[in-house]
């Protein structure tokens, strides 16, 4: 079948985005990985799948794959990019969209300078709810890798979060440490892999190796992560912003019991149609 479809980005985490509910489509695990590919297909880090809200009080529902074939619960960078989506195709005039993942339900804000804002829900800290084996849950983790041990924290946004600190995200070795901490065995849903660098209380440097993904140049629930994490560690106030290898988000935690808020860009590419 032909299929149409529309490439976008977040801060260069590029997503295909399908509109599920036009065009009737099963992904299985191998047309998401072929479509990913960025040599045989058509390249991306995640693929958002728009299909009919289950919820009579939600806009939208999209599902959310990775370049593996796995679906996940959230995404930050997605989230915009979706609200960029729904509102260039002139499917909701609302500035306001309520959205529905595997998640549950997220409101998605555009404000006037282009940008979107998302209130990516409460952070949630008990091992169970990240999944995480530990005995109780605490601020920071001895994580055990194959040359070293490094002090996590786990936090899950939806999807799994472990955040270490290190001293400069440039010399850090991301590519080694983030396999490694990704399919780790303390992790049973496998774990998307921050390193954060504090540069002040309000503002760090970021990478994240993705579950499912590898590194990109951006993870907007990575962001929410690691401000979350340097909060509990008290080394970051309230409002931060968080310079990731493709640029910049700003994400806002008042504490335990609040939700976060993620502002940033949202980038139409272009429209595409492709034979799978
Ligand atoms: N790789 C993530 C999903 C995409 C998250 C990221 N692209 C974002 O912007 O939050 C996971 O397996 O949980």
């Amino acid at each position: 079948m032909r299929l149409r479809f529309t490439k976008m980005h977040g801060l260069g985490n590029d997503f295909i985005v399908i509109d599920g509910i036009s065009q009737r489509i099963r992904l299985s695990e191998d047309k998401i990985r072929r479509l990913a590919d960025r040599r045989f297909g058509v390249g991306c880090d995640q693929i958002l799948l728009v299909e009919v809200p289950q919820n009579p009080d939600v806009d939208f529902r999209y599902r959310i794959y990775n370049a593996d074939g796995s679906e996940v619960e959230n995404c930050g960078n997605g989230a915009r990019c979706f609200a960029r989506f729904v509102i260039e195709r002139k499917l909701t005039g609302k500035r306001d969209i309520v959205v529905e993942t595997a998640n549950g339900i997220m409101t998605l804000h555009t404000l006037d300078n282009g940008d979107v804002r998302v209130n990516m829900g409460e952070p949630r800290l008990t091992p169970s709810e990240i999944p995480f084996t530990a005995d109780q849950q605490a601020v920071t983790y001895a994580l055990p890798l194959s040359s070293t041990t490094l002090e996590i924290s786990a936090v899950s946004m939806g999807n799994p979060h472990a955040v270490a600190l290190v001293d400069d995200v440039n010399t850090a070795p991301v590519e080694q440490w983030g396999p490694e901490v990704e399919s780790h065995p303390l992790f049973p849903q496998r774990v998307n892999a921050g390193f954060m660098q504090i540069v002040s209380r309000q503002e760090i440097n970021l990478r994240v190796y993705e579950r499912g993904s590898g590194e990109t140049l951006a993870c907007g629930t990575g962001a929410c992560a690691a401000v979350v994490a340097g909060r509990l560690r008290n080394l970051l106030d309230s409002v931060v912003k968080v310079n990731l290898p493709g640029g910049s988000l700003t994400i806002e935690w008042q504490g335990e019991g609040q939700t976060v808020l993620m502002s940033g860009p949202a980038t139409h590419v272009f429209h595409g149609q492709v034979k799978i």
